[in-house]
Order: C-alpha cells, then sequence, then structure tokens
C-alpha cells in the first residue's frame, strides 16, 4: 500500500492542496478525479517528486518515502531522438551495458507492439504511437509505480477505448500500480474501482464508481459528477418542499437541494405509488435503448432518462420515486 500522509501545497498565497489523505492498494489502478483547476497535476508532480509539499509525505508501506514515474499529458517525447533513443534513455543514464539494453529495450517494443516505429522520430508518430512511446520509455525502467496525468485526452473516442484496454492489460502484465488523473468520469469509471474525487485541493470521497453515482457524499461531488437535477426546496424536520417533490427525503445536509438524478429515480406509471404528472416537451435519443426526457412537474422542467420508446412528446403521465431522494 501506498500512503499519501496530509500532503498539503502552498504556493505564494495560493493554497492548492489542503491535507490530502489516501491510501493506495498496490497492483490497482487508482483514479484522482477532479474539475480544471482543482489540484491533480499539483498533486502527481509531488507524488513524482518533481515538487515538494508544502507539508505531509507520500509513504510506501514500509513508511518509506516513495516517488513514482510519471506520464505526462503531452508525452513529453524528446523530439531530436528516435523512439529506440527515447525509451533506452533512463537506462543510457543508469550506464547500463548495451547487451542488456538492447534486449530490454527489444522486449519492451515487442509488448508494446511498437517494434516496426524503433527509427522514427516524434513528429512522425501519432498521438496513440507517441503515448506507447512514453509508457515503454517508463516500464523499461522496472519501476512499480506508475503516475499518469490526463493520459488519454487528446486522443479521439476510439484509439481512447483502445488505450484504455491496453494500459488496463499493461498493469495486470505487469502488476503496476498506476495512480491516474483526469477530469472525464467515464474514463476513471472505466479504467479503475476505485475513484478519489478531489475538489478545491480536498478529497471529497473514495469509492467505486457505481458507489459515486448513487450516493455522491456531498453538493460538491454530486454537481461535478452531473447527470442530475438539482431543484430548491426548504425542509422542515424530515419534509422536504419543493415544486417536483413534497415529502419524506434522505436527507444528507440541511441546504436544502433535492438531488434527482436523470437515472434511477423518476420511474413511469406505477399506480401503487404516490404519483404524480409529468407533461413531456420533449424527448433525445442517446444512443443505446435510452431517451433523456424533457417533463415538466408542476411547472418546473426536469431531465430524466428512460428506455426509448417510453413515452411520447406532448403527452401528459404518472410518475413516481422509486426511492426516497437525497437533499444536500
Ligand atoms: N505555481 C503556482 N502558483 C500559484 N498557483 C498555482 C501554481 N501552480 C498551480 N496553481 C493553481 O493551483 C490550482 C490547481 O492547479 P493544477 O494544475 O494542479 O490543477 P488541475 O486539476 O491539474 O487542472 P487541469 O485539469 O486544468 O490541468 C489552479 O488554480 C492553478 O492556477
Amino acid at each position: 500500500m501506498y500512503h499519501l500522509d496530509n500532503i498539503s501545497q502552498q504556493k505564494g498565497n495560493t493554497h492548492i492542496l489542503h491535507g490530502i489523505n489516501l491510501t493506495i492498494d498496490e497492483n490497482s489502478i487508482f483514479a484522482i478525479l477532479g474539475p480544471s483547476g482543482s489540484g491533480k497535476t499539483t498533486l502527481l508532480n509531488i507524488l513524482a517528486g518533481i515538487d515538494r509539499p508544502t507539508d505531509g509525505k507520500f509513504l510506501n508501506e514500509d513508511g518509506q518515502v516513495e516517488k513514482g514515474i510519471m506520464v505526462f499529458q503531452d508525452y513529453r517525447l524528446f523530439p531530436h531522438m528516435t523512439v529506440f533513443k527515447n525509451i533506452t534513455f533512463g537506462l543510457k543514464v543508469k550506464k547500463t551495458n548495451s547487451s542488456e539494453l538492447k534486449q530490454r529495450a527489444k522486449d519492451i517494443m515487442e509488448t508494446m507492439g511498437i517494434s516496426e516505429l524503433i527509427d522514427r522520430y516524434p513528429d512522425e508518430l501519432s498521438g496513440g504511437q507517441q503515448q506507447r512511446v512514453a509508457l515503454a520509455r517508463a516500464l523499461i525502467l522496472n519501476l512499480k509505480l506508475l503516475l499518469m496525468d490526463e493520459p488519454f485526452s487528446s486522443l479521439d473516442e476510439a484509439l481512447r477505448i483502445e488505450m484504455l484496454d491496453f494500459v488496463k492489460e499493461l498493469q495486470r502484465k505487469f502488476q503496476l500500480t498506476i495512480v491516474f488523473v483526469t477530469h472525464y468520469k467515464t474514463e476513471a469509471y472505466m479504467l479503475s474501482n476505485k475513484v478519489a474525487i478531489l475538489i478545491d485541493g480536498q478529497i471529497m470521497q473514495v469509492d467505486a464508481p457505481k458507489q459515486l453515482e448513487s450516493n455522491p457524499q456531498n453538493l460538491a461531488v454530486a454537481r461535478f459528477l452531473g447527470q442530475a437535477n438539482f431543484i430548491e426546496g426548504s425542509l422542515s424536520n424530515n419534509d422536504f418542499v419543493s415544486p417536483v417533490y413534497s415529502g419524506k427525503v434522505r436527507t444528507v445536509t440541511e441546504k436544502g437541494v433535492l438531488y434527482l438524478p436523470f437515472s434511477g429515480q423518476l420511474q413511469l406509471n406505477k399506480t401503487e405509488y404516490p404519483a404524480f404528472k409529468g407533461n413531456i416537451l420533449e424527448k433525445k435519443w442517446m444512443g443505446s435503448n435510452l431517451e433523456r426526457i424533457t417533463i415538466e412537474i408542476d411547472q418546473k422542467t426536469v431531465y430524466c432518462d428512460l428506455a426509448s420508446e417510453s413515452v411520447d412528446e406532448n403527452k401528459t403521465y404518472q410518475f413516481y420515486f422509486s426511492k426516497l431522494p437525497v437533499v444536500f
């Protein structure tokens, strides 16, 4: 296990990170997910030893200070060096003998599927190929902890999916611990089964993706994850009053904002529950078998994802809440 022990970072008068505590399992992929400017790169730079924290430590299981090797968003290959020279640069610095260096380069290039690119320069490579070279350059050093800063953000959708699968395969093959940061939640969910949410330099929640979506800890997490309606209302005891919903709620905090996710909460046509009327204003196909429905409920517009063809536009239906809603 790796431990981020109370890591804080301040630059000038700006407090960027506030006492970050995290435990990261070895041989796993751990995602740090947060909006732009939340401190993700700052944190990763500390884990890589590129930057020193104002306070706190990054420790391994034995309590020793740890640092990982970083793969950057823009790959940072040396432009004047061939793929071979880029990949073997670290071994050269370590004065590894030439036959071992060649053998390790051959092995890692085969693993990464880039053997035929050996003599090319970075500007002769596609984004995906550059990323493979950047990964090879890190993995050839036999380090166990790999840090990745927004690794897939510049790739197109198809290549991104391919690289996600490839990185998963690499993780298993080399039993790596990968910590990667992203602002793109689907990427975090697809790659990792444990995700930490970083907002304004603070870890707000650490959970499995499904838990995050169904049980965000606070309004900041819920708003960042998106895909939900947020409806103002007022609370007295456990009764909530708002245009869309009035009644019992699960209260997490007392600000009085109803959290109504687009999926899983509003259900159609079950008359055994207390129901309310909604007028379908619009529906948009979302891919797969889903439509995003715009509903008017008591003069308030809300969105809801339903199976395709469940409702028609300009008609009124009965809805109900499938579970007690959360109010933040
Ligand atoms: N040297 C610095 N001095 C002052 N403020 C800084 C410094 N470096 C970063 N910051 C600020 O710290 C905050 C976090 O920056 P950081 O780059 O870590 O965020 P991020 O989550 O990686 O953002 P992005 O996803 O946009 O890359 C930002 O508001 C940034 O302006």
